[in-house]
């Protein structure tokens, strides 16, 4: 039997802004693959570090969980969070267990998976796309085929087999958790990822399957949107190749809906020049939006992809790094050695905007400030003063240590109501200091319990998620997080 198994009635797939209520979201818990990340890997793996899985799990994503639930499916949560506590036996966090939450708004991935994994064809494939791309061998695929739906999932996701020895049949996918990454709903057209890195391909190819043959979304299947390489690439030589210009890499951390006909698109170190005018040349000929900005930031592993860098917290605040925008790090400029020093031009941000129709004449724009405060004001109708919150209160060098455990990389629940890691101080202070609440996710689950706050009422928060393993696997909330729907602003 399947366990946690998603209602087949389709929903409802519409994003338009980055601070609209949350309504549903995809997400994947910790698997047991990310146990498995050794020293020598966790760098090709992606992650800074290797994680304790169990605190990962108890103190950390549950609270996730748990803050999600309360506000996009509270009658799954509301009166249990004290039995649901990091001491319980976690089977309600589960998503192969009977005791699951199995929620249609906050939705695992691994239980969509195992969806289509009852059908026998579609197993046939993927598992033989899978072993395909992971060069295993006949006699593993044959075993694979044998597996039920719902451990077969697993399997495919973490790489283990469930045998006393815990058998490696794969690498593990850990990555998988930052669900943002695998692709980007687009009003209500879902763009898919094609990932830089190797250790992420095995995450494309099952988010490509889910998309393509779940059967919630299968009124959206003709809005699904997949961007080609250029095929002259295939003919050059390697020395020949500029990657930026003829490759699509593109990972749903670069690319924010952030008004209703406004779409960003970061270049970085993951997304190409080439998918981003690949994107662009799409989303104006479905005419889903009137204009792309492309944001190039530098290549760095430290910025990855633009939501490392900024996100938005409220119609007319945002949080980002101010090394990347107009104020700069006013204690960095006060030292005399980096004032005499040569300009470092990587660390340039660049800001182009496309107007459809108009895509022959960018503008552009001179710095990240002026773009957000463009977008407040005039995309979203804010009459407020717009405000800035700088990663480490722009103190040097706090800046740049908070920005790189993910004090940037927030995710609105709605409108003024963010989550985001509890281990970035400055930030929180700066938080506090532009009058924002700053609360512990346990805390406000318990305010909740007692009636004294509610995820209707509450305002001009911050929620602090523990983070002490987490953040080794260098993504915060905003990239544990890929929004399905959010309420029109
Ligand atoms: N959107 C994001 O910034 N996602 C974070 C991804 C972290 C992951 N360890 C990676 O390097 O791909």
């Amino acid at each position: 039997m399947q366990h946690g198994k998603t209602t087949e009635k389709a929903f409802q797939l519409n994003v338009s802004s980055e601070i609209g209520t949350l309504r549903r979201l995809l997400i994947h818990s910790p698997d047991r693959g990310l146990g498995k990340v050794i020293p020598s890997k966790a760098q090709d793996w992606l992650f800074e570090d290797i994680v304790h899985l169990d605190t990962m799990r108890r103190d950390e994503y549950d609270y996730y969980v748990k803050i999600l639930l309360y506000f996009l499916d509270p009658d799954k949560v509301r009166g249990r969070i004290a039995e649901l506590g990091p001491a319980s036996d976690r089977n309600f966090f589960k998503p192969d267990h009977p005791a699951y939450f199995a929620s249609d708004k906050v939705v695992d991935v691994q239980c969509l998976l195992s969806d289509i994994l009852a059908d026998e064809v579609i197993k046939t494939k993927l598992v033989a796309a899978i072993c395909g791309i992971e060069r295993t061998s006949f006699a593993a695929q044959q075993r694979l085929q044998s597996y039920d739906p719902v451990e077969l999932a697993k399997i495919l996701i973490s790489g283990t087999l469930p045998d006393d020895a815990m058998t490696m049949i794969f690498a593990p996918v850990p990555n998988f958790i930052f669900t943002r990454d695998i692709g980007i709903v687009i009003n209500d057209h879902i763009l898919l990822n094609k990932p830089a890195k190797y250790a992420r391909t095995r995450e494309a190819l099952l988010t490509q399957y889910i998309f393509f043959h779940h059967p919630l979304f299968a009124p959206y299947r003709d809005n699904i949107i997949e961007i080609p390489d250029n095929e002259h690439v295939f003919l050059l030589a390697d020395s020949e190749v500029n990657k930026d210009l003829t490759r699509s890499t593109l990972e749903g951390g670069d690319v924010m809906m952030i008004a209703p006909r406004h779409l960003l698109i970061g270049v970085s170190e993951r997304t190409t020049l080439y998918a981003a005018q690949q994107v662009m040349r799409i989303v104006f000929q479905k005419n889903l939006v009137d204009t792309v900005t492309v944001i190039q930031i530098p290549k760095k592993r430290d910025y990855m992809h633009i939501d490392t860098i900024f996100t938005q917290v409220k119609r007319n605040v945002w949080v980002l790094l101010a090394s990347l925008g107009r104020t700069g790090d006013e204690a960095k400029k006060r030292d005399v050695i980096h004032f005499f020093a040569p300009k470092d031009v990587s660390e340039d941000l660049k800001i182009l905007q496309f107007i459809k129709g108009l895509e022959h004449k960018p503008i552009e724009i001179e710095n990240l400030e002026d773009l957000l405060a463009d977008i407040s004001k005039n995309d979203l109708g804010s009459t407020e003063p717009v405000q800035f919150i700088y990663s480490g209160n722009n103190e040097f060098p706090f800046g740049a240590r908070e920005q790189w455990t993910d004090s940037c990389n927030l995710l609105a629940l709605k409108d003024g109501v963010v989550i985001g890691y509890d281990r970035n101080d400055k930030t929180l202070e700066a938080f506090r200091t532009k009058g924002f609440d700053v609360l512990k996710a346990s805390e406000l689950l318990e305010r909740f319990e007692r009636g004294e706050s509610s995820p209707e009422t509450i305002e001009n928060t911050f929620i602090m998620l523990p983070s002490a393993e987490l953040s080794r696997a260098r993504g915060g909330s905003h990239c544990m997080s890929l929004p399905l729907w959010r309420e029109k602003l």
